[in-house]
């Protein structure tokens, strides 16, 4: 038996489930994917974390008596050559999203492809209601689970001891350049061990729950990145967190939020249209303004909070939880722009992209998907920065053209534009107004459906 471990976005060696299941002659490899690389600037922040994390899983693997081929091609390319080598499966973690179910349908016709799926703690088939129909709603889901978040520890997978490296020329190491790609700077977390990122939360994991949403501290555990790439497995930050010495309470609001992560991806699995479309089956008449949106990607909006929220994403590829709804909600609501369109801009930009919760978060903004926002509530900016930045600490650092301007003005609409000595772009919609016209066109778009 000659198996290939092809790694994705499982790039560590504990808790890995294909290095778990595998057995005899092993060729663990990674693919520098040119369909996917191919449509990415050069100057994408993400490659050059992949590369660095690529790096570490081969010198880790070595460590283990095994090694990693890379190659830079397309993947069916990979396969259509290592076919000719007598290779008899692939093991692989699994991702819902339609490239790679398509990618995958297409490599299972040149060598038989197992899936598995050790990025997310549940298998989505596994849970469903007693009617024997997927869950919508994210609590009741989330109780259904309650013996698997109320347990202590879940069991990690071991390295197979019937494993062998498999006699190839593991020395192409293709360099940031020879991919194509600048090498970028990344936040200083993304050069840390999501263990150092934990011993780091251990620290803050007491004030959680409550500091959550005041996105000027640094109160996140910083993970998404780590768990995106699969440098560390949920169910490692699960056992881990589990281990703290904190009370229960942030423990499991911690634990809860690790759910939602699931719960999109359970969303994904079971609805997968919602990729494309509302899930709710509304039909909203979204504005077609390609300028509108192209002021919001920019952040030249006029609104302070929103701006500072993109340019800051532009420029490092984070986003704090609360900004990423907040500017959600204006786009969807106050700018009425299809939530796809935020979607897929999220996507080129966020450092921890991941379909499924990207996806499902927008459709909540947007209110078009399960258990979303109602419709009739629309989140004021002005009120959100306000209340989560009073001193507007996070807007001034990103916005150097404030620094001066006294919080109160930034938090009031028009504040700043009042300032004749401030050149600051003016607002594009009127708050009350696009939030009226929101609302009036989400009724009209949900009693046609009704
Ligand atoms: C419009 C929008 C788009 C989003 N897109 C993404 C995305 O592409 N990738 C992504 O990982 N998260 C996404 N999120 C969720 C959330 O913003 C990030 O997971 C979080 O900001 C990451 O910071 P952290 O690791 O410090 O989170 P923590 O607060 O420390 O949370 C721990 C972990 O739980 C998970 N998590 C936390 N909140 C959520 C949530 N609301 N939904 C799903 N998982 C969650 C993440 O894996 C996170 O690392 C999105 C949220 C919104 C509103």
């Amino acid at each position: 038996m000659k198996q290939i471990l092809w790694f994705r976005r499982d790039l560590r060696i504990i808790d890995n489930e294909i290095l778990s299941s595998a057995k005899g002659e092993v060729l663990p490899i990674f693919i520098f994917d040119k369909n996917i690389l191919q449509n990415l600037p050069n100057n994408d922040k993400r490659v050059t974390f992949i590369h660095k994390s690529v790096y570490e899983l081969k010198e880790n693997l070595k460590k283990i008596g095994l090694d990693l081929a890379l190659f830079f091609d397309t993947p069916t390319n990979v396969f259509i050559k290592l076919k000719k080598q007598g290779f008899d499966e692939i093991l692989t973690s699994i991702d819902f999203d339609s490239y790679a179910k398509k990618r995958d349908d297409e490599i299972e016709k040149i060598i038989p492809l197992r899936r598995f799926l050790d990025s997310y703690l549940i298998n989505p088939k596994d849970i469903l209601k007693s009617d024997k129909t997927p869950y919508k709603v994210f609590t009741p889901f989330y109780n259904s689970l309650e013996p698997l978040h109320q347990s202590n520890y879940i069991k990690e997978f071991e390295v197979s001891k019937n494993i062998n490296k498999v006699d190839f020329d593991y020395s192409f190491f293709p360099s940031l350049d020879e991919l194509g790609f600048e090498k970028q700077d990344l936040p200083n977390f993304l050069y840390k061990t999501a263990d150092e990122l934990i011993c780091d939360f251990s620290k803050k994991i007491r004030n959680y729950q409550e500091n959550r949403d005041f996105f000027y501290l640094d109160v996140g555990s910083n993970l998404s990145v780590h768990l995106r790439f699969g440098l560390i497995s949920p169910k490692m930050v699960f056992n881990k967190i589990k281990k703290l010495q904190a009370p229960k309470k942030e423990i499991d609001f911690f634990i809860r939020e690790l759910i939602w992560r699931e719960f999109y991806n359970y969303i994904l699995y079971h609805f997968p249209k919602s990729e494309f479309e509302n899930l709710n089956g509304i039909n909203v008449n979204w504005n077609q303004n390609e300028e509108d949106f192209q002021k919001w990607c920019e952040g030249n909006t006029g609104v302070p909070i929103i701006d500072a929220s993109m340019r800051h994403l532009n420029s490092t590829g984070l986003m704090h939880n609360r900004l990423r709804m907040i500017v959600a909600s204006y786009l969807v609501k106050n700018l009425l722009v299809d939530w796809k369109k935020g979607e897929a801009y999220f996507a080129q930009k966020l450092l921890d992209y991941e379909a499924s919760s990207n996806i499902g978060s927008w459709q909540w903004a947007a209110s078009t998907g399960v258990d979303a926002v109602p419709y009739f509530r629309v989140f004021n900016p002005y009120l959100q920065s306000k209340k989560f930045d009073n001193e507007a600490l996070f807007i001034k650092t990103v916005l150097k053209e404030l620094k001066d301007v006294e919080p109160k003005k930034i938090h009031n609409e028009n504040g700043v534009q009042e300032d004749i000595f401030l050149t600051y772009p003016k607002q594009i919609v009127s708050i009350n107004y696009s939030r009226d016209r929101a609302i009036l066109e989400f009724k009209r778009a949900n009693c046609e459906k009704v």
